[in-house]
């Protein structure tokens, strides 16, 4: 981005403004090319400390000369977020991060057709994102190669061609880093228990998921296979692995990214009206 002169407003700047703020700004993006609109005083003390950005507290003519917005509200404030925005967008691309609300509820309020809907993941932050992204039929190759450029700071992406994909998408991989950090906590929480301290506990567990994932972008073997070679006939991994079968551990662990899904869902009837 160092040498794009595109200039990107964003609608809340928040936990995820700020990660893809932050991988922007990271691959050389100027923060005079980025305008903010954040209504929470203690908020915009953080971005301007953080980036150096002067956030604004409501929308206004900075916004107009941004070719791209990013719309990283809640789902639940959205709409009114919309409104007070929408007259000082211009012909702006729009890109939004909200899970649940529709591309064609955003249309709806902002009056155009030129939206891309993402959903990131929080280890954008530190670079390592993955979000999924869905096009409006308006929306041109050019327009899609701009939201790459962006989404590109913060990790890897896919597109999806059926927007309500992305419902499972936020169950899986939006969602998905408080399930790593769930299992984070059992971990620490059982190496205490065996006699480790929190911090020992804690450094190993986390050195296993980065080394587990690691593992498993590299390998071409399907994870039960990576899974089998881990486990050793009458060993601890098995007395682990049964345990969890007996339990019932999957099911319900898929029965709660169904949770999610539906929820996604529920969230755009909810707040996209
Ligand atoms: N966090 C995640 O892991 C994650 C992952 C993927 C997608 N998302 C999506 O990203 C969106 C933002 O989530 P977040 O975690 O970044 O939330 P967040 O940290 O609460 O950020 C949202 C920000 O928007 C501000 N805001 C409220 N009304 C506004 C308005 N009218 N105009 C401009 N800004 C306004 C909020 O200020 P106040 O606090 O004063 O309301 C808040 O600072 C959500 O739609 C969520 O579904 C989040
Ligand atoms: N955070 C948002 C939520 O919990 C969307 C994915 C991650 O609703």
């Amino acid at each position: 981005m160092a040498n794009d002169n595109t200039r990107i407003g964003f609608i809340g700047g928040g936990n995820m403004a700020s990660a893809i703020i932050g991988g922007l700004i990271r691959q050389g993006m100027a923060a005079s090319n980025i305008e903010i609109v954040e209504p929470y005083e203690p908020q915009r003390a953080k971005l301007k400390e953080q980036f150096g950005i002067t956030a604004q507290a409501e929308p206004g003519a900075a916004l107009a000369g941004c070719e791209l917005v990013v719309w990283a509200v809640k789902p639940q404030t959205f709409k009114d977020a919309a409104a007070q925005a929408k007259p000082h967008t211009g012909t702006a691309l729009h890109l939004s991060v909200a899970a649940g609300i529709r591309s064609d509820s955003i249309a709806r309020w902002l009056g155009t057709q030129r939206i891309v809907r993402s959903m990131p993941n929080t280890p954008a932050l530190v670079g390592k994102g993955m979000t999924a992204l869905f096009a409006r039929d308006a929306v041109t190759a050019a327009d899609k190669a701009q939201v790459e450029r962006v989404i590109a700071t913060t990790g890897e992406f896919l597109w999806v061609d059926e927007e309500k994909h992305l419902d499972a998408v936020t169950a899986l991989s939006g969602s998905g880093p408080a399930y790593v950090f769930y299992f984070l906590e059992a971990m620490r929480q059982a190496g205490k228990e065996m006699g480790l301290t929190e911090q020992q506990a804690y450094k190993l567990a986390v050195g296993t998921f980065v080394g587990a994932s690691a593992l498993a972008q590299a390998s071409n073997d399907p994870p039960e296979l990576l899974r089998e070679r881990v486990t050793s006939k009458g060993g601890t991994t098995y007395a682990a692995t049964t345990s969890m079968d007996s339990d019932n551990v999957k099911a319900h662990f898929i029965k709660a990214l169904h949770a999610a899904c539906k929820r996604a869902d529920e969230l755009g009837n909810e707040f996209g009206a």
